[in-house]
């Protein structure tokens, strides 16, 4: 785009922000910095010039407008004036922007601190329509979490939302019956592949569980009676049968809890042992094989397409909880903190449940520690601990049987994530310790641990 001429330098931009316009190999035109600018700096107020919806459908698609015009919030399309039109994309731009329809004009402030010579860009959202070269990314080797910007945020918040062309894409995903299943292809995210299933003795998932043997294989009904009770019939081990029958022994799985549970009185039991077993259930024949040598697996092969479907209201519940992750973003810059923030709602269609929601906070602690995700853990964590003091309280007031609820012990059982940011391997492994269901994210970090530079899950050992 724009004129590749010999001269690669215009001469400084007259709005005297300290930017200029310079050419770059692959991306035309940009602006860039010709000195240092602070953090939350307004470099650039562009006046927006507007075409009706047919105007651009039966013209200035045709030309080279359509590089440069975009969705304006009542439906028309809009093209920035002044420097507005010449700032490049990038996935983690160092500045964000403002439409404010009370001027019809566009407002682009930094949102770190601009080195001179660097460019200035912005978030186009994620569906590009030409193969982006990305410069504007952090430069001088900094943390990349330290020095991030407002990237990936701009789909859920409100301030950029009904500027990019996907975020019409997905209304129209949202709208309409809350049970119609979305296909895969226009699911508004990426999934993790998982890897496929362990098809080798060596390279079998497996933890520690403690299991019994069961002498008298009539007292089976009652210690199932009681693993229920006990609140040992955790969903954790869903992909395990409970009881082996091998070589005339009866065996119990019991739990992978780190220390060995307390067995019933008044059955005669030996100490429980540790063994590993399967981490998961087996997806092929082969691995149901391999996997039963350890522990007896349940043979789960994944339907077509592999992963959980979408509807449309699960869609609507999770752009609802993107939302309230960006506004907990702007919470968190708003006091000086980094916009990263983390987020637990109850499970789709559920009425009630677990929630809680937090930030970054590694700046106000001085902590280098104090990520959201690592926040998040431990505000419920301490709810958990909470109830379960109050509870203990109601049920020795009523003398109940101090037994902890089912699957209470880990603490995001069952439950999605939502984070602004993928979070590093620290705080991805604090997630598959608390047994987190899934994790969804709107900005990958090259640093990650679901993906970016590994997917601990999949791990060996883990
Ligand atoms: C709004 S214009 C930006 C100014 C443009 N570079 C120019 O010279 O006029 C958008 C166009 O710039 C180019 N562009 C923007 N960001 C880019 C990037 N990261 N990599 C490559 N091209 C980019 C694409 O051709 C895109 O259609």
């Amino acid at each position: 785009m724009g004129s590749n001429s010999a001269s690669t330098t215009a001469p400084e931009h007259f709005n005297s922000t300290g930017c200029h316009i310079q050419c770059t190999e692959g991306k035309g035109r940009g602006v860039y910095a010709s000195r240092y600018i602070p953090r939350k700096t307004i470099v650039e107020i562009s006046p927006v010039l507007f075409f009706t919806k047919q105007e651009y459908e039966e013209h200035g698609k045709h030309t080279v407008l359509d590089h440069y015009t975009f969705n304006w919030k009542d439906g028309r399309m809009a093209l920035a004036l002044g420097l507005g039109s010449l700032f490049n994309h990038s996935n983690t731009p160092n500045v964000s922007f403002t439409l404010d329809p009370q001027t019809d004009s566009i407002k682009y402030e930094t949102v770190r601190e601009i080195d001179p010579g660097e460019e200035l860009c912005i978030f186009y959202g994620h569906k590009l329509w030409f193969d982006p070269v990305d410069v504007c990314s952090v430069q001088d080797g900094s943390d990349p979490e330290i020095d991030d910007g407002w990237g990936g945020l701009s789909v859920v918040n409100e301030e950029h939302r009904e500027s990019t062309i996907e975020n019409e894409a997905l209304l129209a995903l949202m709208d309409g019956d809350e049970n119609e299943i979305i296909d895969e292809e226009s699911l508004p995210f990426t999934r993790y592949k998982p890897p496929p299933d362990e098809e080798e003795l060596d390279t079998i998932r497996t933890m520690l569980a403690w299991v019994v043997d069961v002498p008298d294989p009539r007292h089976i009904t009652a210690l199932l009676k009681w693993l229920k009770q006990a609140g040992l019939d955790n969903p954790d081990l869903g992909h395990l049968k409970r009881i082996r029958k091998q070589d005339g022994k009866t065996t119990l799985l019991l739990s992978t809890f780190p220390t060995a549970p307390t067995l019933p009185e008044g059955i005669d039991l030996p100490d429980p042992i540790q063994v590993p077993v399967p981490t998961s259930a087996a997806l092929t024949l082969t691995s149901l094989s391999l996997k039963t040598t350890f522990w007896p697996t349940f043979y789960a092969p994944r339907r077509k397409g592999e992963s959980e479907e979408w509807s449309r209201g699960k869609l609507r519940w999770a752009v609802e909880a993107m939302k309230a992750v960006a506004s907990e973003c702007k919470r968190a810059k708003a006091v000086g903190e980094l916009p990263i923030a983390a987020y637990v709602p109850p499970p789709y269609g559920a009425e009630d449940g677990k929630r809680a929601i937090a930030h970054d906070t590694r700046v106000s602690a001085g902590h280098p520690l104090r990520h959201a995700v690592l926040n998040l853990v431990r505000t419920i964590a301490a709810a958990d601990s909470q109830e379960k003091q109050d509870d203990d309280t109601v049920q020795s007031m009523e003398g109940g049987i101090d037994a902890p609820r089912n699957g209470s012990n880990y603490l995001l059982t069952s439950l999605t994530v939502f984070l602004s940011h993928e979070p590093c391997i620290m705080c991805s492994m604090a997630l598959l310790h608390s047994r987190v269901k899934e994790v969804i994210y709107l900005h990958p970090m090259k640093t990650g641990g679901c993906g970016g530079s590994a997917c601990l899950p999949t791990l060996q050992g883990i």
